[in-house]
């Protein structure tokens, strides 16, 4: 579904990404890990098209994306949850709710039911300020304005920054379900280890810039783990 073919990326005269590969089956849940700095963020916002690539292509769906805003790629069904959230502070919970609709293929003026059933929170809070909510709130309310989009993919920058657990694991049960029952497939970055093997059926590991370990979940032994993860 996203094939990354040889992506470079610089920020001015630092290179950051070197020729990453990445593949991502449609249906997946897939787990970016690395130690910090590595270059996951840089790595999902190229993704997304917050950031420029220096050379590489990215397809989406066998289109090549690499030069397309990331608006475009948002109306072609990438859904994106920031790292630090990023939600509207002094919109209410509604609107920033909102700002998803113009991106969804079918048009709709209201929220739909899903996104509250999901987080049932974010209608009991939805005429309160964005940034009247809490840490975990504001995270389901990132993640909820993604999921208006009516996404294809997914991608989560660690959503459970910060968060405390019982948020945590509501988190988890909801991208469970998005990948399990409705099939949407999820790129994560995550580094706590209990969670990416709860929810994730894949991983790649990062070294920098590049994508040096892929395989399922399961496979994740402690070898990999102290090579790539420990600090
Ligand atoms: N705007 C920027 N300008 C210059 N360098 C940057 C910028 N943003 C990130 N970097 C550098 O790029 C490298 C990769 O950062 P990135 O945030 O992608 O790593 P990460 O693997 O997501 O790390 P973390 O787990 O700490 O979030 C780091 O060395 C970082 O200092």
């Amino acid at each position: 579904m996203i094939a990354i073919n040889k992506v470079s990326q610089h920020y001015g005269g630092t290179q950051i990404l070197w020729d990453l590969d990445l593949d991502i089956k449609q249906g997946s849940c897939t787990c970016i890990m690395g130690r910090n700095g590595v270059g996951k963020t840089t790595l999902l916002k190229a993704l997304m098209g917050l950031l420029p690539v220096t050379s590489g292509s990215i397809e989406f769906e066998g289109q090549a994306i690499q030069g397309r805003p990331a608006d475009a790629r948002a109306h072609m069904g990438i859904g994106y949850v920031p790292q630090g959230r990023h939600i509207f502070p002094l919109m209410t919970v509604e609107e920033n709710l909102r700002t998803g609709l113009p991106c969804r293929k079918e048009k709709t003026k209201d929220i739909p039911d899903k996104i509250y059933e999901l987080f049932p929170v974010l209608k009991d809070m939805k005429s309160r300020l964005g940034g009247d909510l809490s840490g975990g709130q504001q995270q389901q309310l990132a993640i909820g304005r993604a999921l208006v989009i009516d996404p294809k993919v997914l991608i989560l920058d660690e959503p459970n920054e910060g968060i405390q657990p019982n948020i945590v694991k509501q988190i988890g049960d909801v991208i469970l379900k998005l990948n399990q029952e409705d099939g949407l497939t999820v790129i994560l970055v995550e580094q706590k280890l209990g969670f990416a093997r709860r929810v994730g059926e894949e991983f790649r590991l990062m070294e920098k810039g590049r994508v040096v370990a892929s395989d399922k979940m399961a496979n994740l032994n402690d070898d990999l783990i102290k090579q790539h993860l420990a600090v």
